[in-house]
């Protein structure tokens, strides 16, 4: 399931994102892909654990903590920390999948990728292409979002951005290892929780049918979560 998440980051801050990436130094991304994802990575990125990125990158973690449909959606064990990436001039990332492991930097610690994450930081009118176009059991969905959105994904699944052929289509991008691993148990649990949050105004808050269905819900995360 793709999951949209509005307003990460306001106007205001992507503005200020932009002020300082926009004047920052862009590597080659294909020097950072695997030996496969090379041949169809057309991009650039800001470099790894460099000052700025690591900062706008913290700075993204804080807002997704507190952002409750993240939370509720991704239910994350782990984060990688945020990269950026720019794609102009033609610039593409052809079809693939992301790694299922991959190391925290600096670090020997391991982490799975269940779901991927675009946060977009160029309004759409800024550029012709690069859509984000993911594969899923209902065939292809193309994703562009206004800038400070973001779109959240399965890791499993085939995606790939199409050209950029006018403008630049700036982003962070970054994975997520969810303490329920299974995509479907993940999704029966975002779907139940944001019942509940809908109903949550509509009923009195010692209704027996809100309290049961929060418990079914925590029951399940008892079941399914593996911390
Ligand atoms: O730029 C994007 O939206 C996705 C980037 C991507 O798929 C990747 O770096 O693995
Ligand atoms: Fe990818």
């Amino acid at each position: 399931m793709l999951i949209s998440i509005d307003q990460v980051l306001t106007k205001d801050e992507v503005r200020q994102f932009r002020q300082e990436l926009d004047a920052s130094d862009w590597n080659d991304g294909a020097a950072t892909a695997g030996t496969l994802a090379k041949s169809v990575k057309r991009n650039q990125q800001v470099a790894d654990g460099s000052a700025l990125a690591v900062r706008l990158g913290q700075h993204i973690l804080r807002r997704l903590a507190a952002t409750p449909l993240f939370i509720s959606a991704a239910l994350p064990r782990t984060i990688y920390p945020p990269k950026f990436n720019r794609y102009a001039d033609g610039g593409t990332y052809g079809a693939h999948v992301d790694s299922a492991l991959m190391f925290l930097p600096g670090s020997s610690q391991q982490m799975r990728t269940d779901l991927s994450a675009t946060l977009f930081l160029a309004e759409p009118e800024e550029y012709d292409g690069g859509e984000l176009e993911v594969e899923g059991p209902f065939g292809v969905q193309a994703v562009k979002l206004g800038a400070g959105d973001m779109v959240l994904y399965p890791s499993t699944s085939l995606h790939r951005v199409t050209p950029v052929t006018r403008g630049a289509r700036v982003a962070s991008f970054f994975w997520i290892e969810s303490l329920v691993q299974d995509e479907g148990e993940r999704t029966l649990l975002f779907d139940l929780d944001q019942s509940i949050q809908q109903m949550t105004p509509l009923v009195a808050p010692d209704d027996m049918r809100l309290l049961q269905l929060t418990g079914v819900y925590h029951n399940l995360l008892r079941r399914w979560a593996k911390p």
